[in-house]
């Protein structure tokens, strides 16, 4: 397809994406921050701090200056979401104003509580295409079977980004619910979360389950508060994304919380991995109760990781309200 695409970070999920959008389209600009990964990857066709044994697509060109994307066509973003409104504020001044801006950013901005797509239009002035889905990135680095959710209103936009992405492997579903397939990959860091604990402190799996589907529930509750469809989550950016999250030791939001089930408690400051979920339960506490949504899961997890309360006296409390 003669299509030429940028994408921002050359991280675990910025080269799997680069690498799956190459089957399709001539060619991929990859953003990395540091000239020695940009260059490292143009010499060696590897990227080798997150994937040594995978050789990148001969079309995929490593840069280093935003600069090279003006005349690009769509552009993912995959950084975190810390960084996303500062990164659109750049680009805009470079890009073309036929520019599509995808964003896989699973967070909220904690100064404003704004999702990555209010951000991107406050910085744009142009509608951001939001794209979630149950996508590890090893696995579509690979080349294997995966599916994702896009949403924007904009119908041309979401026809392109399908096109860009779709192939015998790679399935997309597309919808016009931003606020929706938003949220689902914001709440399912919670879920992550509270699963997470739920293991770390050796819960029984019926019980776990039980909470699960209760969750399952209060998620759509607070999608549909939010403005946004009870549908959406049972699609690949809910379902597919909560599943994968919740039960795969892969999510690092998984992960946290077993820590925190077991009684560690991490100071991210010390231990340098980013734990994007945890700053999302701090400011979706506060969401939710200006919504006036009650959220059982919410609160057990902002009691256990945030409040630092004994995760058995807040799972029995939980308990008691299914
Ligand atoms: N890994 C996954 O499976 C996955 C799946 C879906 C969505 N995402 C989303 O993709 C984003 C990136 O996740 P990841 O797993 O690739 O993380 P990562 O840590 O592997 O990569 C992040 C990349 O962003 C770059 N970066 C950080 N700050 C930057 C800045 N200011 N300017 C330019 N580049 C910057 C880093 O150098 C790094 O290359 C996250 O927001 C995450 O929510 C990841």
């Amino acid at each position: 397809m003669d299509f030429k695409v940028g994408v921002v970070g050359a991280g675990a999920m910025g080269t799997a994406l680069a690498q799956m959008i190459a089957e399709n389209v001539d060619e991929v600009l990859l953003y990395a921050r540091r000239k020695s990964v940009a260059d490292a990857i143009n010499n060696t066709r590897y990227n080798d701090e997150y994937y040594p044994n995978i050789k990148v697509r001969p079309n995929i060109r490593a840069v280093n200056d935003f600069k090279e994307f003006n005349n690009v066509e769509m552009i993912f973003l995959c950084i975190p979401s810390s960084t996303v409104r500062s990164i659109t504020a750049e680009l805009n001044d470079i890009i073309s104003k036929d520019c599509i801006l995808i964003n896989t950013a699973k967070g909220l901005e904690v100064s404003s509580y704004k999702p990555m797509s209010t951000i991107i239009g406050e910085e744009t002035g142009r509608p951001a295409v939001a794209f979630s889905g149950p996508n590890i990135a090893s696995e579509m680095m690979k080349g294997l079977f995966t599916a994702s959710t896009i949403a924007s209103k904009n119908e041309k936009y979401l026809n392109d980004v399908k096109n860009v992405l779709e192939s015998d492997k790679f399935k997309v579903n597309a919808n016009n619910d931003v606020i929706g397939t938003e949220y689902c990959g914001i709440i399912k860091n919670i879920l992550a979360i509270s699963q997470g604990i739920f293991e770390g402190m050796n819960i029984n799996d019926n019980a776990r389950f039980a909470i699960f589907s209760k969750s399952y529930i209060e998620t759509k509750d607070i999608i549909e508060k939010l403005g946004g469809m009870r549908d959406t989550v049972d699609d690949y950016c809910g379902f597919g994304d909560i599943i994968t999250a919740s039960t795969l030791t892969v999510s690092r939001n998984h992960t946290l919380g077993t820590l925190y089930g077991q009684g560690i408690i991490i100071d991210e400051n010390k231990s340098g991995v980013l734990f994007e979920g945890k700053n999302t339960v701090s400011i979706f506490k506060n969401i939710i109760e200006d919504l006036n949504v009650k959220s059982t899961i919410v609160d057990f997890v902002y009691e256990v990781i945030i409040e630092n309360k004994n995760p058995k006296t807040s799972f029995v409390k939980l308990w008691d309200n299914l």
